[in-house]
């Protein structure tokens, strides 16, 4: 398969957008031609430059304005075309991109426009190169793939093809399934998008908010299943126009469009298993069946009260890592590690972040097998030095330095706890009814958010539900919930755009996107806040405001609201459940635990109960009579 994407997809100078689209695994590279005209290096140094690097360069776009024009006009649009073509035959391209016309004075009508393009692939073929036609979204007498294909069926060239991009055609509502009458061999190149789904003119939407496939809400997965079907067996190439991708660093954003296209493809190919994608096999989503562990890299006085507030939770310290400074912290099903080692992982963790979750462990049906998807996917394997007796537990990088193991059954690494751990109890009392982990959320930046999603979504069988603001006293913060379809494993991601947030502060102490808090679900939190006050955990205040709008909002029974108050507990609904939730006070740099109920089959998170768990925790961590700033 080749892989191919647009220099305009990312940020950087035309160089360093070479190298990080090299890094990242394309087989090539479309040039836009202001990269090039703003490169000081000369056409045929820039080819050599590309093909250097290892990639092909596929196409040069865009030619504007070219179809359709009277007299002179159409006079110079082929001299503009010759001077192009002498510039591709300097770098070395043989496609260009010719995108529908937007000219005031273009005439319109099929015949014109191909008569222009047989005669433009004639001049075109005697060069030896080729010549493609896109419709674009607002093109003005063309604007839909089915007459950009008649218009070339009309010029009938063997140089002039059709060139597809899910933009224009899903933008548009035009139905992919169109594209299964066009022939293969017609279909000079192919161009991917999605984008998220807002109203708004379609120009402005196309140059500014395009993503990667799978990040946005079109039906690319759709698009492409229909142009396989054709037999086209050309390039597939991402054309991003995106201002975050343009400002972002180049190296993520080229590496996440890889891992959009391969698995992009992987389910086009699960899908129409007819078609001819020479995508190397690899195991499908993994289903994620739950959380094995949580690891804090934690050391000194942070240490002592990290394991102070897991005591007050209920936790219990039942084992001890044979060789390594690792405690494991039990309750129901919940296990937490803390890592207290000096070299490693975790130390250098803990020395850039400070206390911190520094691994994620998943419990899924194929370790080995979710490694080599992870790995199809361009993620990096993550390994340290192994000490005797140790399980080779596979691994991987997440990303902004993040690591996740993969922990089965089948090869026996869920048995590393008694494998590699040795029974200590610690004697405390029972537990306080904690039975499972029902959510990990990570703080990032707001920019970071899609290529966090793109990561799980695309290695685990995960759900997205939709972007929702949270209001933060002192600025916005945007949340998202992934799920496996069965809730047995929950991420929420939250976003941050200033520092002065909650959310903010905590990313700009840890340096960089980490796990801010855990929520550990009961089946009785009523329970579960009696026994965990019995040990002297203190639960983040909430004001009788809350409980006074509560009553107005909800029919709820006066003895359960007293309870809820004087417990801290706070309420949502939806259509399926009731939520029940309280939080701990924050500690190491503004992390948190949650303690939550689902009653049915509430599918949510409390978001309408953000914004006052929020404002509690700032009036506690915010020095009274400090002016904020
Ligand atoms: O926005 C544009 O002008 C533009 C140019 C070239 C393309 O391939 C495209 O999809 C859009
Ligand atoms: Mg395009």
């Amino acid at each position: 398969m080749k892989t191919s994407i647009a220099t305009v997809s990312i940020s950087g100078t035309l160089e360093e957008k070479i190298e990080a689209i090299a890094a990242a695994g394309f087989s090539g590279i479309e040039i836009f031609e202001q990269d090039f005209i703003a490169d000081a290096r000369s056409p045929r140094e820039v080819g050599a430059r590309i093909r250097d690097a290892g990639l092909e360069l596929m196409l040069f776009q865009p030619f504007r304005d070219f179809e359709g024009l009277p007299g002179p006009l159409r006079a110079r649009a082929f001299g503009r075309a010759e001077r192009k073509f002498d510039l591709m035959q300097e770098l070395g391209c043989d496609l260009v991109l010719v995108c529908s016309s937007v000219h005031p004075e273009a005439l319109g009508g099929i015949d014109r426009a191909a008569q222009d393009f047989a005669e433009l692939g004639e001049r075109a073929a005697k060069r030896g190169l080729r010549v493609g036609y896109e419709a674009l979204a607002w093109g003005r007498h063309v604007n839909d793939h089915r007459d950009a294909w008649e218009v070339v069926r009309r010029a009938d060239h063997p140089s002039v093809g059709l060139i597809l991009d899910s933009f224009h055609t899903l933008a548009r509502r035009i139905d992919p399934d169109t594209i299964r009458r066009i022939p293969g061999d017609r279909i000079f190149f192919v161009q991917l998008a999605d984008a998220p789904a807002i109203e708004m003119d379609l120009l402005y939407w196309s140059r500014h908010f395009r993503n990667m496939p799978g990040e946005g809400d079109l039906d690319v997965t759709g698009f492409m299943r229909a142009v396989m079907a054709t037999g086209y067996a050309g390039p597939i190439s991402l054309e991003i126009f995106n201002d975050q991708f343009r400002g972002g660093p180049s190296r993520t954003i080229a590496r996440d469009g890889y891992r959009s296209l391969v698995a992009l493809m992987d389910d086009v190919l699960r899908a129409e298993p007819e078609a001819r994608v020479d995508l190397p096999a690899f195991p499908a989503r993994t289903e994620v069946q739950g959380t094995a562990f949580l690891e804090f890299a934690a050391q000194g006085e942070d240490k002592t009260a990290l394991e102070g507030l897991l005591a007050t939770l209920g936790f219990r310290r039942t084992a001890s890592h044979v060789s390594k400074s690792l405690a494991l912290w039990t309750q129901g099903e919940i296990r937490i590690v803390v890592n207290a080692e000096t070299t490693g992982h975790a130390h250098s963790a803990w020395v850039a972040r400070g206390t911190t979750v520094c691994d994620l462990g998943l419990d899924v049906s194929s370790a080995a097998g979710t490694l080599a998807r992870a790995q199809a996917l361009g993620a990096e394997s993550f390994r340290q030095p192994l000490g005797p007796g140790q399980l080779d537990i596979p691994a991987i990088r997440g990303l902004g330095g993040s690591v996740l193991h993969f922990l089965d059954r089948a090869s026996g690494l869920a048995d590393v706890w008694s494998v590699e751990f040795e029974a200590m109890p610690d004697g405390a009392p029972g537990d306080v009814g904690l039975l499972r982990v029902d959510h990990v959320a990570q703080t990032m930046g707001y920019d970071e958010m899609l290529s966090w999603s793109l990561f799980y979504t695309t290695l685990f069988e995960m759900r997205k539900t939709p972007m929702v603001d949270v209001i933060d006293p002192d600025g916005l913060v945007r949340s998202q919930a992934l799920s496996t379809p069965d809730g047995r494993f929950r991420i929420t991601l939250n976003g941050a755009e200033t520092h002065r947030t909650l959310a903010g502060g905590f990313l700009a102490e840890s340096f960089g996107a980490s796990v801010q808090h855990i929520a550990l679900a009961t089946d009785d939190i009523f329970a579960t806040a009696g026994a965990l006050s019995a040990r002297g955990f203190e639960a983040l205040p909430i004001p009788s405001n809350y409980y006074a709008d509560l009553a107005a909002r909800f029919d709820l029974d006066a003895g359960l609201l007293d309870r809820m108050r004087a417990a801290n507990i706070l309420y949502d609904r939806d259509e399926r459940g009731a939520f029940f939730q309280l939080y701990s006070r924050p500690f190491a740099g503004g992390m948190f635990f949650e303690i939550l109920e689902r009653e049915g089959a509430y599918g949510g998170y409390g978001a309408p109960n953000a914004p006052f768990r929020i404002a509690a925790q700032k009036r506690l961590m915010r020095p009274k009579g400090m002016p904020r700033g």
